[in-house]
C-alpha cells in the first residue's frame, strides 16, 4: 500500500471520503489497563517516553486493539524544554513541574535549538520501530507544542488555569518573552525534521492554550509562529501533511490561523460548531473533530447519536474523526468501541 493511499492521508490530501478516517487525542493513555501495566514497567512517565521499545508499544496499544486509522508517536510536548535544559519532573496525580523563566538570566541559561537532537533522538528510534511496526493502512503521526503552549509551561513551571505568568511576562518583559518564543520555534523546527525524518507522515501541533491569547496577540502569537513552522517543514520535507491545533481559538481566530498558515487539517475543539466548521473551514483544508470527550465516560445513546451528529455534519467535505480533547483516564474502553461502530457501521 502506498502512503497515499492509507484514509489518513487521502483525507489530509482534501479528499472527501464515505467514511472518515478516526484516531483519538490521548488514545494512548490511562484509561487502557494495558497502558498502565507498560509504564509500570517503565516505572515512571518520562522513562516511558525515553524508552523506544517501551514507547513503541505503548503507541502500538489502542492500535492493536480498536484498529485506528493513525497512531500518534508516544512522547510529550515538554520534552523539547527538557531538552533546552529546563529541569521537567511529574508530579503523580497533579502534573508536570518545570524550572521557572522570569528573567533575561533564566533565559540566558537555556541551551542552543540545535543541541536538542541528544536529548530527543531516543523519540527518532522510537518513530523508525514505528514505522517497521505498524499496519500498512496506518499513518503515523509526529508532533510537537506550539511555542505559545510550550512557553506557557516553561514560564509558569506548571500548567496554570489562565495562563497568567506568561501573559505578565509578555508584557512586562517583551524581550525576554519574544526571545523565549523564537528560541523555542528553532528548537520545534529541529525536532519535527528529525522526526519526518525518521518516518513521521504527518505532523500535529498542538496549541492547547490559543484561547487564553486575544486581540493582536492571536495572530503574533499563534498564527504566525505556526505559519512560520509549517513554512520551513514544507521547504524541507515537501511531502509531510500538517495538523494545527489552535484549542480555543475564537471563531475568527480558526479562520485567521487556517489562511494564514495554510496547514492541510485543522483539529478543532469542543467549543466549535460542527456546521460552523463545515461551512467556514471545511471549504479552506480538511477538518479534525471534534466530539465531547466527556462521552466516553458516559457513554449510552448520546454518544451513539452525538458521533453521527458530527459524522454526518462533516461528511460533505474532508473530515477527520478525533475528539473535542484528550481521551480521560476514567473513559471506559468499551465506549471507544461503540464510537468506532457508530463511525464505521
Ligand atoms: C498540554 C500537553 C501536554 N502533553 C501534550 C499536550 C497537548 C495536548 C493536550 O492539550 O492535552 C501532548 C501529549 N501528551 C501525551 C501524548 C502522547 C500521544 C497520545 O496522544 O496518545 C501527547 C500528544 C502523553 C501523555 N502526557 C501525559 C500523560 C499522562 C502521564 C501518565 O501516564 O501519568 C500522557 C499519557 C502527562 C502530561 N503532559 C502534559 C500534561 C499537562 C500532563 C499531565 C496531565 C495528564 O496527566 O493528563 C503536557
Amino acid at each position: 500500500m502506498k502512503t497515499d493511499e492509507k484514509l489518513m492521508m487521502r483525507a489530509l490530501a482534501g479528499e472527501t471520503l464515505t467514511t472518515p478516517p478516526v484516531w483519538m487525542m490521548r488514545q494512548a493513555g490511562r484509561y487502557l489497563p494495558e497502558y498502565k501495566a507498560t509504564r509500570a514497567e517503565a516505572g515512571d512517565f518520562l522513562s516511558l517516553c525515553y524508552n523506544p521499545d517501551l514507547a513503541t508499544e505503548v503507541t502500538l496499544q489502542p492500535i492493536r486493539r480498536y484498529g485506528f486509522d493513525a497512531a500518534i508517536l508516544f512522547a510529550d510536548i515538554l520534552l523539547v524544554p527538557q531538552a533546552l535544559g529546563a529541569d521537567l519532573w511529574f508530579e503523580t496525580g497533579e502534573g508536570p513541574r518545570l524550572s521557572t523563566i522570569q528573567s533575561k538570566a533564566d533565559f540566558n541559561k537555556l541551551g542552543n535549538p540545535e543541541d536538542v537532537h541528544e536529548t530527543l533522538s531516543p523519540i527518532y528510534q522510537t518513530i523508525r520501530n514505528l514505522r517497521e511496526a505498524l499496519p500498512k493502512e496506518t499513518a503515523l503521526i509526529g508532533f510537537a507544542g506550539a511555542p505559545w503552549t510550550v512557553a506557557t509551561y516553561m514560564i509558569a513551571g506548571r500548567g496554570t488555569p489562565d495562563q497568567a505568568p506568561a501573559l505578565a511576562l509578555m508584557k512586562e518583559h517583551p524581550a525576554v518573552f519574544d526571545a523565549l518564543m523564537d528560541k523555542i520555534t528553532d528548537a520545534t523546527i529541529e525536532y519535527l525534521i528529525q522526526q519526518i525524518k525518521a518516518g513521521a507522515e504527518v505532523i500535529k501541533l498542538f496549541d492547547s492554550w490559543a484561547g487564553a491569547l486575544t486581540g493582536f496577540q492571536f495572530p503574533k502569537y499563534i498564527t504566525r509562529p505556526a505559519a512560520k513552522i509549517a513554512s520551513v517543514l514544507r521547504e524541507e520535507q515537501p511531502h509531510v501533511r500538517l495538523i494545527g491545533f489552535p484549542r480555543g481559538a475564537t471563531p475568527d481566530g480558526y479562520v485567521n490561523f487556517v489562511r494564514e498558515t495554510d496547514v492541510d487539517c485543522v483539529a478543532i475543539d469542543g467549543s466549535i460548531d460542527a456546521q460552523w466548521a463545515a461551512d467556514n473551514l471545511q471549504t479552506e483544508t480538511c477538518v479534525q473533530g471534534n466530539l465531547d470527550q466527556r462521552l466516553l465516560v458516559a457513554g449510552g445513546d448520546k454518544l451513539v447519536s452525538e458521533t453521527k451528529r458530527i459524522v454526518e455534519t462533516l461528511s460533505h467535505g474532508p473530515h477527520i474523526f478525533n475528539l473535542g480533547h484528550g481521551i480521560t483516564p476514567d473513559a471506559d474502553p468499551k465506549n471507544v468501541e461503540i464510537m468506532i461502530k457508530a463511525i464505521r457501521g
